[in-house]
């Protein structure tokens, strides 16, 4: 596989077609591994974000081509983009890892991953549908599930593909059309899947992304009268500011996914040497750049010291490199203002008194990169353990009853998935009742499939992505009552 996969798309993408910003604005996309210009692509603001929305706006018209398809064929299109992601999954992986730094096996699973949820969401296309009800007096009542109308859907750079599929499969499948706007690090991709959607055959203005940045473009999205609905992944600083301009505009309706600071919690009944694995895996995928990354882990004081030697061995031993070269597991963090703001943390952990186990600095001369770290005897109130890192970097806190543990795990603003590895299922039920959280990964983590519902209590977020669930925010409900002359059973 190419290490420069060529790169095809950096206009913006409006009405079916490539054009440049109204301004004729670039800006500048960089490749986190060496920290250099890769391209730049056409910078969107309100003027491209007034066209975008009014061509989505066009495509969802009463009587337009969008509006009178059948399901079905809603569906079909949503299936046809997925065959079209999977026929070029080599090249978008490479894409996405040139432009994201993820190792190329991440990237290559995150496309199956993007490719399932299309496809679960296809099959929902003519599957959305109203009740009659049996309200009192002569009346006949219906219920039609109507898409919401033109969608704002604003994503951040962790999953630039995924995030895609998790936002355009549901508002497809529910009818809406969408004005997407990428991360500023991470939209190369996005534009190769507007393409795409071209070639599925997708109406024009049923998708446009605009690239550009959060405090113009993604302003502009958010404040606009004529978009119904956000759909916003990323920091719950911004989520709150998402609620704040839809309420001030025309209170659309928002669903945010935001961020975390998730427990993952190992009995002392468990394998250890697994247990070790699943909690790894949990906070360093991705460079520990996911929202539901397991950012605190709490071992049982009976094995605390033996899981913190085998964890830091394991962290150790994590390849860190040019996330291209084969065996390669850490990349780059994306961005050096990322890297930076974990360099920050590190210090501060190490002044508020946590032990270094395991890396604990930059790593290499160049890019962004950033060495595995693990820290012990992490208490509660360092900031390691409460601010959302979003780095690979594992805090390992000890603790001894259920009780304690519930109260400490639960002591955070944050509330969007937690583990438990234990073998006794008493022991996982209490717990996973008594979190708060909107995912409990019971002797797994970070299992999220196109059916299950995802999402945060607390500040991080509102309302659940994937599954049934997910649909439900892309769709207004509208009751109908027919006077009839005389109702029967
Ligand atoms: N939950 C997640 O998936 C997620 C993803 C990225 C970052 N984060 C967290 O957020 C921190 C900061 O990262 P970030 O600055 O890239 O996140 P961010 O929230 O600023 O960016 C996410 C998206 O929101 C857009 N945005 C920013 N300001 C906006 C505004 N005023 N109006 C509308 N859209 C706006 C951005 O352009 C981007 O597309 C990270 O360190 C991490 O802790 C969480
Ligand atoms: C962490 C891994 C995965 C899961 C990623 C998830 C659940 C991402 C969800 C959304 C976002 C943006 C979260 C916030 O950052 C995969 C994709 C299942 C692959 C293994 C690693």
């Amino acid at each position: 596989m190419s290490t420069q996969p060529e790169i095809k798309f950096t206009q913006l993408f409006i009405d079916g077609q490539f054009v440049d910003s109204a301004s004729g604005k670039k800006f500048a996309v960089v490749n986190p591994s060496t920290g250099k210009k890769l391209c730049e692509v056409a910078e969107g603001d309100k003027a491209d974000v007034d066209k975008a929305v009014e061509a989505a706006r066009r495509a969802f018209k009463l009587g337009s081509t969008w509006r009178t398809m059948d399901a079905s064929n809603r569906g079909r299109l949503i299936n046809k983009l997925a065959d079209l992601i999977e026929r070029d999954a080599e090249y978008l992986a490479a894409l996405e890892t040139l432009n994201n730094g993820k190792p190329l096996a991440e990237a290559q699973f995150d496309m199956v991953c993007s490719i399932n949820c299309l496809r679960y969401y296809a099959g929902w296309a003519d599957k959305i549908h109203g009740q009659t009800i049996p309200a009192d007096g002569n009346i006949f009542v219906v219920t039609r599930k109507e898409p919401v109308g033109v969608v704002g859907q604003i994503i951040p750079w962790n999953y630039p593909v995924l995030m895609c599929t998790w936002k355009f499969g549901p508002a497809l499948a529910a009818g809406c059309t969408v004005v997407l706007k990428p991360a500023e690090q991470t939209p190369l991709t996005a534009l190769y899947l507007a393409q795409l959607s071209v070639e599925a055959g997708f109406p024009p203005g049923v998708i446009n992304v605009i690239n550009g940045f959060g405090e113009t473009a993604g302003a502009a999205l958010t404040n606009h009268q004529n978009v119904q609905k956000i759909a916003f992944t990323g920091s719950t600083e911004v989520g709150k500011l998402i609620m704040e301009t839809a309420a001030k505009s025309n209170l659309k309706r928002v669903s945010l996914e935001l961020g975390g600071k998730s427990p993952i919690v190992v009995f002392p009944d468990v394998d250890l040497d697994t247990a070790v694995t699943t909690c790894y895996n949990a906070i360093f995928a991705n460079m520990g750049q996911c929202c539901c990354a397991g950012s605190r882990t709490f071992v049982h004081e009976d094995i605390y010291d033996e899981f913190v030697k085998k964890a830091t061995a394991m962290a150790a031993a994590r390849k860190v490199g040019n996330p291209f070269d084969e065996g390669v597991e850490q990349g780059p963090q994306v961005s050096e203002e990322q890297h930076n703001k974990i360099l920050e943390l590190l210090e501060s952990g190490k002044a508020q008194g946590a032990s270094v186990t395991c890396g604990g600095k930059k790593w290499g001369s160049e890019g962004y990169f950033i060495e595995p770290t693990v820290f012990a005897d992490v208490t509660d109130d360092m900031r390691i353990a409460k601010e959302e890192i979003f780095g690979p970097v594992q805090t390992i806190l000890k603790f001894r009853t259920m009780e304690e543990l519930i109260e400490r795990a639960n002591n955070t603003y944050y509330g969007l998935a937690a583990g438990v590895l234990t073998n006794d299922i008493n022991t996982a039920l209490t717990f996973a009742q008594a979190v708060e959280a909107g995912s409990v990964w019971v002797n797994c983590y970070d299992a999220t499939m196109p059916q299950t519902p995802f999402g945060g209590f607390k500040m991080s977020g509102q309302g659940r992505e994937l599954g049934e669930e997910g649909l439900h925010h892309y769709l207004e409900v509208k009751t109908i009552t027919i006077a009839i002359p005389q109702k029967n059973s």
